[in-house]
């Protein structure tokens, strides 16, 4: 279903977006106004600077379902055209958890025709994120695994948490899956081949040292400093005049966004194909019994 038919249908009677503000709030914004665009995704936007902190807050693990990827694409669509917004911030509503990546429960025990909708909408958040004319930054204030990596990976740099709980990586191939083309080209444009090699295979979650390290973070902060550190870092990006940025930013990515559009039928149909595999169900289905294992 396309993004403007998903719309639709979470604005159907029983939806929980229904009734939601899409808009500005009734306070009509200004500096540090707050609006809320949806239940699943907050904006902060500060028109005087620039730039919206657009927060996570799908509990308990802000994994990205469907109804948490629909939201998220329709707020940085209105983002978009939003003329005082050329930046935007990424982050989690709490600390604790920034995304637990691609919700588990859209690619267990469902029908071929869910996750061929399912994979198209991580696709189309993706293009969306890495597209994007703005200036993004991630304010890593938790645990990062897998498509919450990739969300971050999209913006162009990230801040992360000092704290050794937080992991960030792409770890697919723990969960016996594996990170299709885009989100491994993805990870190669920030830290290289080999590096992401290694880490692809070997599944790595890395802590905050090590993810400085190997380039997968621009900087560790306090806690307490990771959103104020990526605002003040967010200046700096805005200090360039905005074509020259975009420009720029476009031909950066470009080769690798050309490929998943050029791809990207094929791309559906290999994900479907892969994920409906009775054994990729059975791996999937323990390593969901065992995360619910631990809380009941
Ligand atoms: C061509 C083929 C290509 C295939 C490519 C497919 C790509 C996939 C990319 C992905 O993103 S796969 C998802 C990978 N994510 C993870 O491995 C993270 C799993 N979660 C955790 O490790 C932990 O939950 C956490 C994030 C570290 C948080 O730990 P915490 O102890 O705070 O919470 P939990 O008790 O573990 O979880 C609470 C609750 O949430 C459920 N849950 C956790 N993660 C997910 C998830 N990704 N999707 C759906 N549900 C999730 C968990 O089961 C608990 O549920 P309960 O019923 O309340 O017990």
């Amino acid at each position: 279903m396309a993004l403007v038919a998903r719309v639709r249908a979470l604005l159907l009677p029983g939806s929980r977006l229904r009734g939601a503000t899409l808009g500005r709030a009734a306070n009509g914004g200004g500096a540090g106004a707050r609006r809320a665009l949806s239940h699943r995704v907050l904006v902060e936007a500060d028109p005087a600077a620039g730039v919206a902190v657009v927060k996570f807050r799908n509990p308990p693990v802000n994994s990205l379902s469907l109804e948490m990827l629909t939201e998220l694409g329709i707020c940085l669509e209105k983002l978009e055209n939003d003329k005082t917004v050329r930046g935007i911030v990424l982050t989690a509503d709490r600390p604790g958890i920034f995304s637990a990546g691609l919700d588990l429960t859209e690619m267990c025990g469902r029908n071929p025709a869910h996750y061929a909708e399912f994979w198209k909408a991580v696709q189309e958040l993706w293009l969306r994120l890495y597209q994007s004319n703005m200036a993004l930054g991630a304010a890593i204030n938790g645990t990062c695994p897998a498509g919450g990596c990739l969300l971050s990976l999209t913006c162009d740099y990230r801040i992360l948490a000092d704290n050794p709980k937080y992991t960030i990586g792409l770890n697919e191939t723990q969960l016996g899956i594996f990170a299709p083309f885009w989100f491994k080209d993805t990870m190669v444009n920030t830290i290289g081949h080999r590096a992401t090699e290694r880490a692809l295979q070997l599944g790595l979650l890395f802590t905050p040292a090590e993810a400085l390290q190997v380039g997968l973070v621009d900087q560790v902060v306090p806690e307490d400093q990771v959103q104020s550190t990526a605002l003040s870092v967010m200046s700096q990006w805005l200090a360039i005049p905005d074509h020259a940025r975009q420009l720029t930013k476009t031909m950066m990515r470009k080769a690798t966004v050309d490929q998943l559009l050029k791809h990207r039928e094929a791309d559906i149909q290999n994900f479907v194909s892969f994920i409906s595999r009775d054994s990729i169900q059975k791996v999937l289905q323990v390593y969901l019994q065992k995360l619910r294992k631990k809380n009941h």
